[in-house]
């Protein structure tokens, strides 16, 4: 089912979902399963599968260092498929459009569809890890928007050049990302919803926001889109601390603020432990209001790593 379908028969209820991200290449699918499992009493119609494009690896041969480009983390649609089939929910697959040329992206959606995955979260994606900038793949797209509009002319059995007749549409639901702080590269918040409206316009159905920690953000931007003329649901995205370096990190990497009290909280925090736990608390709060604020969905940035998101699902839902 589309998450828009799942957000209308909830009837105004907010839902519960998480994104995940594949396990290094390499590594079994076990550990992700027993970081799901505790999860999933919490009845998530969807979860999101994150997509990682290739970096650049430096392999020691005698002493000298080869450079080789490779993607770590792959087997997201592989991954959609298997929880898809062992938990029975609806999976949703980042797309990018960094590291994939069209024709790629068009035969991950043929998968995709195959395998009756029904959504899918089109993105930009970062910069490689070299790169100060990001700059589009050879033969692929440079903004979303123009992802948007791929996923959009294949629901309407456009392939890419006009190859084929369709007899058999696909009919994804296609989520994307918004910035409540603005997107780092965005000259203005205004133009960022300009550009966020843009990709509604080419055929998003939904979307899903940065992390944030003050929620009087989430609802000023809800507002603001709403004026701009955004109509469809805004799910806001959240992730609790969870250890003392995240008040650096997560600003310098997500290019987001960490309002006062919070960083105070944390500061006064006599180890590992206690962070953890104001992470949670500050999570469950900003769960709570996003909730009586009309939140349609809470979707949390798990990573992967499951108790804290537990905890704070266990006060919520
Ligand atoms: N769930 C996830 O994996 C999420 C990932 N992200 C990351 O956020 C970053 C941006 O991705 P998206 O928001 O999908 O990218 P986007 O293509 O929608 O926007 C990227 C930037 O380009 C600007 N822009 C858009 N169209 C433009 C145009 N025609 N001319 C000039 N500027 C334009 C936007 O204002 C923004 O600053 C990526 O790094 C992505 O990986 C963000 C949120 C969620
Ligand atoms: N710019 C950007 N790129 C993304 O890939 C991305 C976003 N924003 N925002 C929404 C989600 C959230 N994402 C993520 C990705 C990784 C972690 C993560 O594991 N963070 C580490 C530290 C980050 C690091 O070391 O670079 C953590 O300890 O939480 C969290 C959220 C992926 N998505």
């Amino acid at each position: 089912m589309k998450v828009t379908e799942h957000i209308e028969k909830a009837n105004g209820k907010t839902l519960f979902s998480f994104e995940i991200i594949p396990p290094k290449k390499g590594k079994n699918i076990k550990e992700l399963y027993d970081n799901i499992n505790p999860l999933m009493e919490f009845k998530p119609p969807f979860i999101d599968v994150t997509t990682s494009r290739e970096e650049y690896v430096y392999v020691n041969r005698d002493g000298l260092f080869d450079r080789k480009i490779t993607r770590m983390r792959p087997g997201t649609v592989g991954i959609c498929a298997a929880i898809k089939h062992k938990y029975n929910v609806d999976t949703v697959p980042h797309v990018l459009c960094g590291g994939f040329s069209k024709e790629e992206t068009e035969y991950l959606l043929v998968d995709c569809h195959y395998l009756g995955i029904e959504n899918v979260m089109a993105l930009r994606g970062d910069a490689m890890n070299h790169q100060k900038y990001f700059e589009a793949s050879e033969g692929g797209h440079h903004y979303a928007c123009d992802l948007v509009g791929q996923i959009n002319n294949l629901n309407q059995g456009k392939y890419l050049h006009d190859v084929v007749e369709t007899d058999d549409k696909a009919d994804f639901c296609i989520g994307v990302a918004g910035y409540p702080e603005k997107h780092i590269e965005a000259p203005s918040l205004n133009s960022d919803l300009k550009r966020l409206k843009e990709k509604v316009d080419a055929g998003a159905d939904y979307i899903v926001t940065q992390m944030f920690f003050d929620n009087s953000k989430y609802f000023e931007f809800v507002d603001e889109a709403k004026k701009a003329g955004i109509n469809v649901p805004i799910i806001p995205g959240i992730k609790p601390i969870a250890i003392p370096r995240h008040l650096q990190l997560l600003p310098h990497v997500f290019k987001i603020d960490i309002p006062e009290p919070l960083i105070s909280e944390v500061e006064k925090c006599k180890n590992n432990k206690e962070v953890r736990q104001v992470g949670i608390e500050w999570c469950i709060k900003q769960s709570k209001e996003l909730m009586e604020g009309g939140a349609p969905v809470l979707h949390y940035y798990s990573m992967g790593k499951s108790s804290n998101i537990e905890q704070i699902a266990k006060a919520i839902f």
